[in-house]
C-alpha cells in the first residue's frame, strides 16, 4: 500500500502561504512578499491571522484589512476568554480515557431555556444612550464602561466555566449595534443543524420589543438537514415566538454534500443565483412592509434570475452587472441615530446578523445571485459590516457573527462552527463529543489503534476514546509529525472537526419531543415543500446529474481541508478528503443523503447510534 509521506502542520502553512503569495503575483522575493508577511498578523499560539480577502468587482474603501495600515487588523478579530491550562489538560486527560458511548436518542433534543435559561442573565451588551453634544471619545469611554459592567453583571449570575464561549470584542458589538440601527427589517441567520444554540431571545426580545422592529429567522443549510427535522425546527420556533416570520433556505440545493464540490458546481450550475428560498424571504418582506416600499423591482430581479438558468440548468450571467456598494466610515458608525426613520427615502434595508459560520454572507451572495462578499469556512471571516444594493429599493447589510453568552457546551459549540478550529488548544473533546453521536465507526471506517495487522478481518472489539478516534483517523490519511513521524492526533481532530463543520460528518440536534413525534413530521403535508426547497427528489435523491468532473481526483493528500486561515472558498481549489471522496464512491452513498453516516453499513457496528434516523431525512 502506498505510505503518505508524513507532512507537518509547519511545513503546510509554509506551503500554502508560498502558493497564497503566488495567487496574489508575488515572486517570493519583491517587496509584495516581505509586505504579505509582515502584515499578517500573529495570534494565539502563533497563528497567523490571514482572514483577508478581497472580490475582485467591488473596490473597498476605508475597509479594515491587511493592506491598509490606517487600520488595527487586530480590532475586528474574535475574542474569546482564554482558558486555563488546567482546564485544558483535564480535558485532554479524560479524551485520552473516557470510553465513548452512544447517547440516548432523546439527548439530542434541545430546548432553547437549556441554552439560554431565563434567570441567568443570559443578556447581551447594549449601547448605552448617547446624543449628538456627545465626543467621540466620551462616547466610546462611556460604550466600554457599559460593556464591563455588563460582563461583571454576566459572571456574578454565572458559576465560571458555566458560560460558553462568547464574543469579548467591543467593537464586534458595535458593528450589531450599528447594523440593527440601520436595517429595517432583520434577518437572523441559523444554522437549521443546531437553531436552538443561535438564536438567543434576548436578542428578538430587543429588537422586536425595543427597537420595534421585524425578525425574519433564515433557518439556513437545509441541504444538510432532513426535511421533517427542518419543519420541526420551524415549528418549534414559531409556536415560541409567534411574532417572527421563518423562511428556510439553502444556498447549495441539491448538494448533499456541502462543500465538497461547491467550487465546480456553483460556476457550473449557476452557483448563487440558484439558492432554495430567496422567494419567501421577499414574501415574508412583502408582509412586513406592507406595500410601504416597493418591492417589485426586487420580485422581477428573482425572475429575471430563474429566466437566466436555461433549462439546462446552465447560468447564463456574465458576471458584469454592477452591484452598488456603500462603505461606513468609523464616523457614521459611531453617530447614526438608532431612532432612524424606517423606509428612509424608499429603501427597505435588511440586516443579516448571526453566529459566525451559519452562512450570513452566503445568503447575502444568494440574495443578490452572485459573488459580492467573500465566503469561508473560517468562524469571522466577515470583519467588517458592508451594504449592497440588491435593487433601488432593497438593501442589504452583511454584519460580523457574533457569539452570544450561553450555556451551551464549548464542546457542541466547536462543533457547531463558532470557533477557528485551526486555534483550537484541546479539539480532543469535541470529537468525543461527535463521536457519541454519529456513527463514526462505520462513516470513517476506522481500525482502532491496538489492533493487530493479523485480525484485521475479525470484528473490532476495542473500546474507544476520543484519543484512539484521532490517531486512528491520523493512521488513515497518513498524518504523521514532522520529527517522530508518529500519527498525528492534534491534526486528525481537527480534520475530523472540519468535516464536522462543513456537514460532512453531519450531526443535528432536535426540538423538544422531537423523538417521540417523528412519525408525525416524517409524513407531513408540507414535506414536499422543503424536500423541493432542499433541491431533491421526495426518494431522496439529488436533482440534477453528477458531473463526471465530480469525481475526478486532483489533490495531494497535504491539500486536503486544511485551509485554516485564509480559506475564501471560491478562491481556493479543490479541497476534499481523499478518504470521504473513495466513500462517496459507493452506491448507499449516493443514495442515502447523509450518506456519510452510511446508515447501511451501521447496524454491522457494535458500536449503535440513535441519532442516525434523525440524519436519514
Ligand atoms: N451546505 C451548505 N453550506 C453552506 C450554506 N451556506 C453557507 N454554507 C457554508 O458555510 C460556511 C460559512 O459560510 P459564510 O457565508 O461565510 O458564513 P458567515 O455567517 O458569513 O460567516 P462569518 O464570516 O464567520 O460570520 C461556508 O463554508 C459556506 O460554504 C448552505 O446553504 N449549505
Amino acid at each position: 500500500m502506498h505510505r503518505k509521506k508524513p507532512f507537518s502542520n509547519k511545513q503546510k502553512k509554509k506551503q500554502l502561504q508560498v502558493k497564497r503569495e503566488k495567487k496574489r503575483g508575488d515572486t517570493g522575493s519583491g517587496h509584495g512578499s516581505q509586505n504579505a508577511s509582515v502584515e499578517r498578523t500573529v495570534g494565539r499560539d502563533g497563528q497567523s491571522d490571514t482572514s483577508d480577502s478581497e472580490t475582485t468587482d467591488i473596490s473597498r474603501i476605508n475597509q479594515p484589512g491587511t493592506r491598509d495600515s490606517r487600520h488595527d487588523h487586530n480590532r475586528f478579530r474574535l475574542h474569546f476568554e482564554k482558558e486555563s491550562k488546567e482546564e485544558v489538560e483535564k480535558r485532554k486527560k479524560i479524551a485520552r480515557e473516557k470510553i465513548l458511548q452512544a447517547v440516548p436518542e432523546r439527548d439530542l433534543e434541545m430546548d432553547i431555556k437549556d441554552i439560554y435559561p431565563e434567570d441567568q442573565g443570559l443578556d447581551f451588551p447594549q449601547r448605552p444612550s448617547w446624543n449628538y453634544g456627545m465626543r467621540r471619545e466620551e462616547l466610546s469611554r462611556k460604550e466600554k464602561k457599559a460593556f464591563d459592567e455588563f460582563l461583571e453583571a454576566l459572571h456574578s449570575k454565572n458559576p465560571p466555566n458555566s458560560l460558553s464561549h462568547f464574543e469579548h470584542n467591543l467593537e464586534t458589538w458595535r458593528q450589531l449595534w450599528r447594523v440593527l440601527e440601520m436595517s429595517d427589517v432583520i434577518l437572523l441567520i441559523l444554522d437549521i443543524r443546531h437553531p436552538v444554540l443561535q438564536f438567543p431571545p434576548a436578542l428578538y426580545h430587543y429588537i422586536t420589543g425595543e427597537l420595534l422592529k421585524q425578525v425574519i429567522v433564515v433557518l439556513n443549510k437545509i441541504d444538510l438537514c432532513p426535511a421533517p427535522l427542518v419543519l420541526a425546527w420551524k415549528h418549534y420556533l414559531t409556536n415560541r415566538f409567534p411574532n417572527l416570520q421563518c423562511v428556510c433556505f439553502t444556498s447549495h440545493p441539491g448538494q448533499p454534500y456541502s462543500t465538497l464540490f461547491q467550487k465546480k458546481r456553483m460556476r457550473r450550475k449557476g452557483g448563487w443565483s440558484q439558492a432554495g428560498g430567496p422567494i419567501h424571504i421577499l414574501r415574508a418582506c412583502q408582509e412586513i412592509t406592507a406595500g410601504k416600499v416597493d418591492l417589485s423591482s426586487w420580485e422581477k430581479k428573482i425572475q429575471r434570475d430563474a429566466s437566466v438558468i436555461g433549462n439546462d440548468g446552465e447560468w447564463c450571467d456574465d458576471g458584469t452587472e454592477p452591484v452598488l456598494m456603500e462603505h461606513h466610515t468609523d464616523v457614521a458608525m459611531e453617530l447614526h441615530s438608532p431612532t432612524q426613520e424606517l423606509y428612509k427615502d424608499g429603501v427597505l434595508t435588511l440586516g443579516c446578523i448571526g453566529f459566525p459560520n451559519v452562512g450570513k454572507s452566503s445568503v447575502l451572495n444568494s440574495l443578490v445571485g452572485r459573488k459580492v462578499v467573500s465566503v469561508s469556512r473560517t468562524p469571522g471571516h466577515t470583519k467588517y459590516f458592508q451594504t449592497y444594493y440588491l435593487t433601488p429599493t432593497v438593501k442589504l447589510c452583511d454584519c460580523p457573527g457574533l457569539v452570544f453568552p450561553s450555556r451551551v457546551s464549548k464542546q457542541l459549540q466547536i462543533l457547531a462552527g463558532i470557533y477557528p478550529v485551526s486555534q483550537l488548544q484541546e479539539p480532543y473533546s469535541s470529537v468525543g463529543y461527535l463521536c457519541e453521536r454519529t456513527p463514526f465507526l462505520s462513516t470513517l471506517k476506522l481500525t482502532h489503534p491496538e489492533q493487530s495487522a493479523d485480525t484485521l478481518h475479525t470484528p473490532d472489539t476495542h473500546k474507544w476514546t476520543a484519543w484512539d478516534v484521532c490517531e486512528a483517523w491520523a493512521e488513515r490519511r497518513g498524518y504523521k509529525t514532522a520529527k517522530a513521524a508518529r500519527n498525528d492526533a492534534y491534526r486528525a481532530a481537527n480534520s475530523l472537526l472540519r468535516l464536522a463543520t462543513d456537514g460532512r460528518l453531519c450531526l443535528c440536534l432536535w426540538p423538544p419531543g422531537y423523538t417521540q413525534n417523528k412519525d408525525k413530521w416524517e409524513s407531513h403535508p408540507h414535506l414536499a415543500e422543503i424536500i423541493a426547497l432542499q433541491g431533491r427528489s421526495p426518494a431522496g435523491e439529488e436533482n440534477g446529474e453528477r458531473d463526471e468532473d465530480d469525481e475526478e481526483s486532483s489533490s495531494e493528500p497535504e491539500e486536503e481541508g486544511d485551509r485554516d486561515a485564509d480559506d475564501d472558498e471560491d478562491a481556493d481549489g479543490d479541497d476534499e478528503d481523499d478518504s470521504v471522496r473513495s466513500d462517496k464512491k459507493d452506491k448507499a452513498y449516493r443514495l442515502n443523503m447523509f450518506g456519510l453516516l452510511g446508515e447501511n453499513e451501521c447496524e454491522s457496528e457494535s458500536f449503535l447510534f440513535p441519532g442516525i434516523s434523525a440524519c436519514l431525512g
